[in-house]
């Protein structure tokens, strides 16, 4: 995430991959504040044995496509919403990725956030079988949770 006040969205996608038993690492990187920080996590993302990026930002959210440009993981675009602009800002910095680097978008806040760890579980279950099955049971779970019919206060 591009700062330590994204962390109560960001933290929605780490909630989801604890559910679903997938190890995740959370760090602060911004392409405007920590721009070397950026180039060498991006640089050695493979390397270090990461396999999916989740990238969270608001406002000029230049992160998460710059990300994209310093790694060919895939990375997962997470607006965080703004007080000003309401996260339109940072959905419009994120999404509109020139072809050849994309950035999978989320929608803003925290749902695109819990959204985004289950993009990544996703990806990650196509090679695992378990996690597969983990994620199917995440699924039906949500589905019988939902009522029929609304319920009075
Ligand atoms: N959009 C970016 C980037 C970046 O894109 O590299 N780095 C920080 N920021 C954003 O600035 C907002 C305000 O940050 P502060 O709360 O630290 O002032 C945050 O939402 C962060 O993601």
């Amino acid at each position: 995430m591009g700062s330590q006040s994204d962390w109560p969205t960001l933290k929605e996608a780490a909630a989801v991959l604890d559910e679903l038993g997938i190890s995740w690492k959370a760090n602060i990187v911004s392409a405007h504040r920590t721009p070397d920080r950026l180039y060498g996590y991006g640089k050695t993302a493979v390397d270090r044995g990461l396999k999916v990026i989740i990238a969270g930002a608001g406002g000029a959210a230049h992160l998460p496509g710059m990300m994209a440009s310093k790694t060919r993981l895939p990375v997962i675009g997470v607006p965080v919403q703004t007080k000003a602009l309401s996260g339109v800002d940072s959905l419009y910095s994120i999404v509109q990725m020139p072809k050849g680097y994309p950035v999978a978008t989320m929608a803003i806040g925290a749902a695109g956030a819990a959204n985004a760890g289950l993009m990544a579980a996703a990806i990650l279950a196509l090679s695992d079988a378990a996690l597969a099955q983990r994620l199917q049971a995440w699924r039906d779970a949500l589905t019988a949770s939902i009522p029929d019919e609304p319920q009075d206060d």
